[in-house]
């Protein structure tokens, strides 16, 4: 049976998302509604279908987005989305044809990455892409976190406000910029990511509920932090057993963060909150004065990438310290293949193809797997994943490439 693997056209979006549906164990209707959202928020060019006589049996799409590198910089990645290989059609290489096609067009517009948020862990180290960022999600139980309850705002003379939507539609791209330019791991969002999450165009498939949102004001009145969530209220016998969720918590500086911390912590009635996707090292389970309150619910590897122009990737961030590394990377694909040298200091850095002996050997997911920083080369090579050519190597390594926080990735794409 031959299946056609290809570019879709707008004609093909209702079967496409039909299918997408079906590969994610969705109710397989599709609505006018939802081909509309569809529409307005991809690329057809970088959409592919796998069409079987004419029905679409596998989904896949990539769009170009900046993900911010160590330093403050940004790249741009092909970051790829919708994947589904329909039940009758799995484990016949329709996964591996996508990708592969997507990986090629994306060297080929000179996009330095791919990253990708796997659904299962297995999927996508086969393709070059190696775990970069990992998330934390508590479940605080207040009464137990010590905070005081009687907080009644910043000392500081800041400020916590409530605001609506149409307020973060506002303020929100601004305020998450800064945020962009200060950790390293954020990725973009676009118009319709706001529109989205603040109502005036939420996703036709979910259910939207108006959350509260809450901003942080400096003493200078500049907004600094954001804070969205929701909450359940539940009563038994008299008692409130509700839990807030946060949709979106994220600031620029250390006195916001904490502050609307405090503040949700400090709502009545609020017993219990879900955090959300954090950075493993977050401030929050040491901002608590009895930390152990914070009890982790998910701690998983979340965004994967994808090195394709290493040169690039590497020239893009900062180092700590000076030094010089030749990395010898495996890339079976042939895309990132080749023996680099880096020469690294805190002034900038410059990263060229090289003759020299290696220092290191590894596959691109490893390199994947360090860029951001995260994991260190040292225990890479305990796990028998990279190769220590000249000794010392790993201890450079990991002082030039690790960061003083964790990389942080706040958005499922
Ligand atoms: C970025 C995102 O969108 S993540 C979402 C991914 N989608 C899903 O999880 C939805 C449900 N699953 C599916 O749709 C499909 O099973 C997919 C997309 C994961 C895989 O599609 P397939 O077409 O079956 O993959 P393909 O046949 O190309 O497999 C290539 C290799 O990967 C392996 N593989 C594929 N999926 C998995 C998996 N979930 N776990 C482990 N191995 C896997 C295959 O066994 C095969 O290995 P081999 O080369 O050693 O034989």
């Amino acid at each position: 049976m031959s299946l056609d693997v290809r570019a879709i056209d707008e004609s093909d979006l209702p079967d496409w998302c039909r299918a997408m549906h079906t590969g994610f164990l969705r109710p397989p209707a599709v609505t006018k509604e939802e081909v509309e959202f569809r529409r307005a928020g991809i690329d057809v060019e970088r959409t592919q279908g796998a069409f079987d006589d004419g029905r679409c049996v596998a989904t896949f799409r990539s769009f170009p987005q900046r993900i911010t590198v160590p330093g403050g910089a940004a790249v741009t990645a092909s970051a790829v989305s919708n994947v589904t290989v329909s039940p009758t059609h799995r484990r016949r290489g329709l996964l591996s044809r996508m990708m592969d096609r997507d990986l090629r067009a994306a060297k080929e517009r000179g996009e330095a990455a791919s990253t990708l948020i796997s659904a299962e862990y297995p999927i996508y180290g086969r393709y070059g892409y190696g775990p970069a960022v990992w998330v934390t999600e508590w479940e605080i139980d207040v009464p137990r976190a010590g905070l005081d309850r009687r907080y009644a705002g910043p000392a500081d003379g800041g400020r916590v406000d409530l605001v609506d939507g149409a307020d973060v539609r506002e303020l929100g791209p601004a305020l998450h910029e800064r945020l962009r330019a200060a950790r390293h791991g954020v990725v973009d969002r676009d118009t319709q990511w706001w529109q989205a999450r603040t109502g005036e165009m939420p996703h036709p498939n979910h259910t939207w509920t108006e959350p509260f949102y809450a901003v942080h004001r400096s003493a200078s009145g500049s907004v600094d932090g954001l804070l969205v969530y929701t909450a359940d209220d539940v009563w038994e016998a008299k008692l409130s057993q509700t839990t807030a969720t946060v949709r979106d918590c994220f600031a620029v500086t250390p006195d916001a963060e904490r502050a609307l911390w405090h503040f949700l912590l400090s709502v009545d009635w609020i017993i219990k909150v879900r955090t959300g996707l954090r950075a493993p090292d977050d401030l929050l389970p040491l901002l608590l004065p009895d930390p152990r309150a914070a009890r982790t619910v998910t701690h998983a590897d979340f965004l994967w990438l994808r090195p394709l122009d290493v040169p690039a990737l590497l020239q893009a961030r900062t180092y700590p310290a000076s030094g010089s590394l030749v990395l010898d990377v495996a890339d079976p694909a042939g895309l990132a293949a080749g023996r680099y040298l880096l020469e690294a200091g805190p002034d900038g850095a410059a990263c060229t193809a090289t003759t020299r002996p290696a220092d290191l050997s590894l596959p691109v997911g490893e390199l994947g797997t360090l860029y951001l920083g995260d994991e260190s080369a040292t225990r890479l090579a305990a796990l028998g994943r990279v190769t220590e050519e000249r000794p010392g190597a790993l201890a450079l390594a990991d002082t030039l490439l690790r960061t003083a926080r964790r990389p942080w990735c706040p958005d499922i794409f």
